[in-house]
């Protein structure tokens, strides 16, 4: 039988409008047959621009039902699972909000400004007993398996020494916009960085031999903006003694970064390197110290977010709480890494939005 999710929608920005199209997708073109979606509800700071997004995103659904706020989609009782689309500063109390309500939730990446605030959203999930994930979307998409197979199963790039990644990109310098904006939870390291360390976890953190532990030492620097003095450029490198790996992460809103590479693993028989975008990854090359290299392609039909929404359908209809996938736990673990770095160089966001409620 096919399962039929019940998303209620947070916010009407542009990463919403790309996760509401992919929702809206026939399953089939992915060629998944036993989950589906459908778009109950929509909350927007303004109903009208709600209708509007409908018009222009769900043209002929009919009987989503609108609200000009949020809450009303927290209240709303035929939603089953709440997608949060707000910039950074909004997740921790609209998550804790809606896991009070008894949804299920899937907030957008960054979680939360900090990992104090991640680990008390875990904590109401659990005591609501509801599912709770960050939406790593990248996580989920039939190319990260495919990398996980070479390097675990097929071993094709043999002992891993060394792994670098990045995610960048150039944004218009504007003091307004999300990306530049602290009280938005602003930043590279916020929007951008999370992906390089995805990538960084999936090969050192998830290692066989790591098995979830911490790194040994992470150092990083940050280079902040004169304008607003979030991080406009930041290097993380972090030395795993248990695979004996070094890793690099970097990120930036002031360039574009490489097209080419923006994940490369090394090991002692070869590299696997993922070129643009670690976020939305279509590709992977494997290249053998001997022998012919070779490309796995992964075309994407729609934006590609629809992996993790069919991920989370099963999840819910099968009672879970948390993602086999991309577990909260690993979200508190990015996070705390996060949090490494902005204290290394004193980067602080404003109390209003790093501040943790009294459980
Ligand atoms: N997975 C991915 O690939 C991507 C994820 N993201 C993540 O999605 C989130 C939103 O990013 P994005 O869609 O680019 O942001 P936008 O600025 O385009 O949209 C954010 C939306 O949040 C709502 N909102 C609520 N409070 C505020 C506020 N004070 N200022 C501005 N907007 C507010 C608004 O919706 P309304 O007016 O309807 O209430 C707004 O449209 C971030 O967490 C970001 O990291 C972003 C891009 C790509
Ligand atoms: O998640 C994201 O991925 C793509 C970027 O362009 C965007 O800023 C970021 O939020």
């Amino acid at each position: 039988m096919v399962y039929t999710a019940k998303w209620g929608i947070i916010a009407t920005g542009w990463i919403t409008e790309r996760f509401v199209k992919d929702l809206l997708l026939d399953p089939s073109t992915r060629d998944v047959s036993d989950v589906k979606h459908e778009v109950v509800a929509i909350g927007s700071r303004s109903l009208e621009k709600a209708q509007k997004f409908v018009d222009e995103f769900a043209p002929g659904q009919t009987g989503i039902r609108l609200y000009g706020d949020y809450e009303s989609v927290l209240s709303d009782k035929d939603v089953e699972i709440v997608y949060i689309g707000t910039p950074h500063s909004h997740h921790y109390k609209l998550a804790i909000a809606a896991l009070r309500a008894g949804k299920n939730v899937l907030c957008e990446k960054a979680m939360t400004i900090n990992a104090a605030q991640a680990k008390h959203i875990a904590k109401v999930a659990a005591e609501n007993n509801v599912f709770v994930m960050e939406a790593m979307w990248t996580r989920f998409f039939p190319l990260m398996r495919k990398v996980e197979s070479l390097l675990w199963d097929e071993k094709a790039i043999g002992t891993i020494h060394r792994v670098t990644t990045d995610l960048s990109n150039k944004f218009a310098v504007d003091p307004a916009n999300r990306i530049y904006n602290p009280a938005l939870g602003g930043g590279a390291l916020l929007d951008l960085g999370v992906y390089a360390i995805t990538w960084v976890n999936v090969v050192c953190y998830n290692h066989p031999e790591n098995k979830q532990s911490p790194p040994t030492s992470t150092k990083a620097s940050v280079l902040k903006t004169p304008l607003t003095g979030v991080d406009e450029e930041t290097v993380i490198v972090q030395v795993w003694d248990k695979p004996h790996i070094i890793s690099t992460a970097t990120m930036s809103i002031v360039v574009d970064g490489p097209t080419d590479c923006m994940v490369r693993i090394e090991g002692s028989k070869g590299q696997i390197i993922v070129p643009l975008s670690s976020c939305r990854p279509t590709k992977v090359i494997l290249r053998p110290n001997e022998g012919e290299e070779q490309v796995f392609d992964f075309p994407i039909v729609g934006y590609g977010m629809h992996w993790e929404a069919d991920q989370v359908a099963r999840d819910v209809r099968d009672g879970k709480k948390v993602s086999d996938i991309y577990p909260i736990a690993e979200t508190l673990y990015a996070l705390s890494v996060c949090d490494e770095v902005r204290k290394q160089n004193d980067f602080v966001y404003p109390a209003e939005i790093e501040y943790v409620e009294e459980s």
